[in-house]
């Protein structure tokens, strides 16, 4: 499904990532852990592809869609949530609006609110983030600090909802600057000084 070999990343002559290898197979749920600034977020912008290594590489497998959470996600800030969803919906060409609904209400969100997106809460642009990366069925979740100004309910709801794409056998990234995440995950790696590492327990 992922297959990142030898990858580094140089920013300003400092080494982010230092031969960040990491192997996924389809069904794979992880945690990445790591301190602010530790690469998390360069490590899931260079295997979404929306950023080169400087060395190696991040293969993902031809077939698979990927959804992606990375930093503030990009909305049409000026439009409503429902024209967003409809604009994100275009691209592929995949899936109903109608089908996204259940999980725009599961999250607390109106899909009729006629506010623009520029309105939104931190806590509200992250369940819309959560929501188009994962409102296609795609494959790949990348999801970096998804539970970023979420409520109780809706870190319940967040919790529940990685629990069923697990069982249906998505491949889901889970990164945050905390090891103790409330989101259930199977393996668990650390980012630190550019080296990404398996916890064993
Ligand atoms: N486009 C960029 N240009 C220059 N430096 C960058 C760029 N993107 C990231 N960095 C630097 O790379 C390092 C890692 O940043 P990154 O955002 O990947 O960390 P992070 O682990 O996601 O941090 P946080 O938990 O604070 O979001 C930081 O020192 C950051 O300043």
């Amino acid at each position: 499904m992922l297959t990142v070999t030898h990858v580094e990343k140089v920013f300003s002559g400092q080494k982010v990532l230092d031969d960040v290898n990491l192997t996924l197979s389809a069904g794979e749920v992880i945690h990445i852990s790591g301190g602010n600034g530790s690469g998390k977020s360069t490590l899931l912008k260079i295997i979404a592809d929306w950023l080169k290594p400087d060395a190696g590489t991040s293969v993902i497998d031809g077939h698979v869609e990927l959804g992606a959470l990375i930093e503030n996600p990009g909305f049409i800030e000026t439009e409503t949530l429902k024209r967003n969803l409809l604009f994100l919906l275009s691209i592929r060409h995949q899936t109903k609006l109608e089908t996204v609904l259940p999980l725009v209400s599961r999250f607390g969100l109106d899909i009729q609110n006629r506010a623009s997106m520029k309105k939104y809460s931190i806590g509200m642009r992250e369940k819309v983030g959560i929501i188009q990366a994962v409102m296609e069925d795609q494959q790949l979740i990348l999801l970096d600090e998804p539970t970023r100004g979420l409520d109780e309910q809706s870190l319940t709801e967040l919790v529940k909802l990685i629990a069923e794409l697990r069982q249906q056998g998505k491949t889901i990234i889970i990164a945050s600057h905390d090891q103790a995440t409330p989101i259930a995950y199977t393996d668990r790696y650390v980012l630190e000084r550019g080296e990404l590492t398996r916890i064993t327990d």
